[in-house]
């Protein structure tokens, strides 16, 4: 049987590390970015035939159904969703926009819903359960200091998993969460800068404002999260749901 993983925001950071584990794992690998660019160069990085890319933004839930379709109809089956794709700008209250917020959880929380939404259409239509996997934060767990947009929609993506968990058990489908602490990606190294900015420090300050409460005292690879998103999409995770996972050191404990 070929198993199918569709990864969201796939095209560099957490999301590809995420999709060369569920390959190693066995997957066939949809790949969902809307930078064409990376999304192509990831592709790159599997054998051939064995991961497709297919362009859009998920806060826009007609572009991010036409991706699924596509990749669906590529690999002609879906087992497991990741929603990871996500923006974190830093946002000290009095600078936050209607148009970053809208941007934001347009993303962040819009993204995780229709991704859930396309995920279940699929899993409907094959007649089997699956899994859903979604991307919140150690600051979707505990509020972070400038991040009242991305703390916020992180914690709604917890409360989703938490209903969609409950709502679709009777279906055979499983809903978690990971929770990341502080990764060695673009997305990370741009808060560290946008902080140190505002504060008039350098990057290297802005990143240990993050990065000074990690019990294992290291940041965290892509790849420590992989490991944990793995079990989450394979069968050993199947009594677990609606729950989040924390991998973050031993920053947050709930
Ligand atoms: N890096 C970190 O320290 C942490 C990251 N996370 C979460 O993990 C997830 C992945 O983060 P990173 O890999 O660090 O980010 P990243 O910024 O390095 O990569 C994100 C990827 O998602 C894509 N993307 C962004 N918005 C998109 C949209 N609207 N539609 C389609 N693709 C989109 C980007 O093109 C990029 O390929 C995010 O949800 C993030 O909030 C959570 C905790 C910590
Ligand atoms: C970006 C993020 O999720 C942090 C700082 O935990």
């Amino acid at each position: 049987m070929v198993k199918v993983a569709i990864v969201t925001g796939a095209g560099q950071g957490i999301g590809l590390a995420i999709a060369k584990r569920l390959h190693a794992d066995g997957f066939k690998i949809g790949i969902v970015d809307y930078n064409a660019e990376t999304a192509k160069a990831a592709v790159a990085e599997f054998p051939e035939g064995d991961a497709f890319a297919a362009g859009a933004d998920v806060s826009k839930r007609d572009q991010l159904n036409e991706a699924f379709d596509k990749i669906v109809e590529h690999f002609g089956d879906l087992h497991v969703v990741v929603n990871n794709a996500g923006v974190a700008p830093a946002t000290p209250l009095d600078t936050i926009t209607p148009e970053q917020f809208e941007q934001v959880y347009g993303i962040n929380v819009g993204g995780v819903l229709w991704g859930s939404q396309a995920a279940h259409k699929y899993f409907k239509q094959f007649g089997h359960g699956g899994k859903i996997i979604n991307a919140t934060s150690q600051a979707g767990v505990l509020g972070n200091p400038e991040l009242a947009l991305y703390s916020g929609s992180k914690f709604a993506v917890r409360g989703i998993t938490q209903v969609l968990a409950r709502d679709l058990a009777d279906e055979g489908i499983t809903v978690t969460a990971y929770a990341p602490g502080i990764v060695k990606t673009p997305m990370m190294y741009g808060i560290a800068h946008e902080v140190a900015v505002n504060a008039g420090k350098d990057d290297d300050w802005g990143m240990d404002q993050f990065a000074k409460n990690i019990t294992l005292k290291r940041l965290s690879e892509a790849e420590d999260v992989a490991n944990v998103v793995g079990f989450l999409a394979g069968p050993d995770s199947d009594y677990i749901t609606g729950q989040t996972i924390v991998v973050d050191g031993g920053m947050v404990f709930h």
